[in-house]
């Protein structure tokens, strides 16, 4: 899959992470958004382009796919432990970080 194949993947689960009530599709959700994360891991921004994979850019852009994992695992947690509003809270936090990495990367 190319980055804009993940990215579209994440938007699409993303809304549905924000917008369901049920437990178990937040679950296949953020777990779909994961696995979308990880693939971008593989992508060069456009932006990006030319830049060695240990430039400071590409490590700050796979900082950026890191901590978006880790706050996925977050939610995924709360929703293991039957939480959903909690998980959808959590959940709204990845707003900031897709902004924040937009900025420096879209
Ligand atoms: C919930 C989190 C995120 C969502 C919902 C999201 C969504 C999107 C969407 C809808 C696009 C446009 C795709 C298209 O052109 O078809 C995009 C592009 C992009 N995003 Fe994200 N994004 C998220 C997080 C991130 C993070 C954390 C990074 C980097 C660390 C990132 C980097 C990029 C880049 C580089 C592009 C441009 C890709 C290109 O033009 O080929 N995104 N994103």
């Amino acid at each position: 899959r190319d980055l804009e194949e993940d990215m579209d993947i994440l938007n699409d689960s993303y809304k549905a992470v924000l917008k369901t009530d049920s437990l178990s599709e937040m679950k296949t959700e953020l777990t779909t958004m994961r696995a979308a994360a990880m693939d971008a891991m593989k992508a060069t921004p456009p932006k990006l382009e030319g830049k060695a994979p240990d430039s400071p850019e590409i490590q700050e852009y796979h900082k950026g796919l890191t901590l978006l994992v880790g706050q996925i695992d977050g939610a995924l947690k709360l929703a293991d432990a039957g939480k959903l509003p909690e998980a959808r809270a959590a959940a709204e936090e990845f707003k900031q970080t897709r902004n924040t990495y937009h900025k420096k990367f879209r």
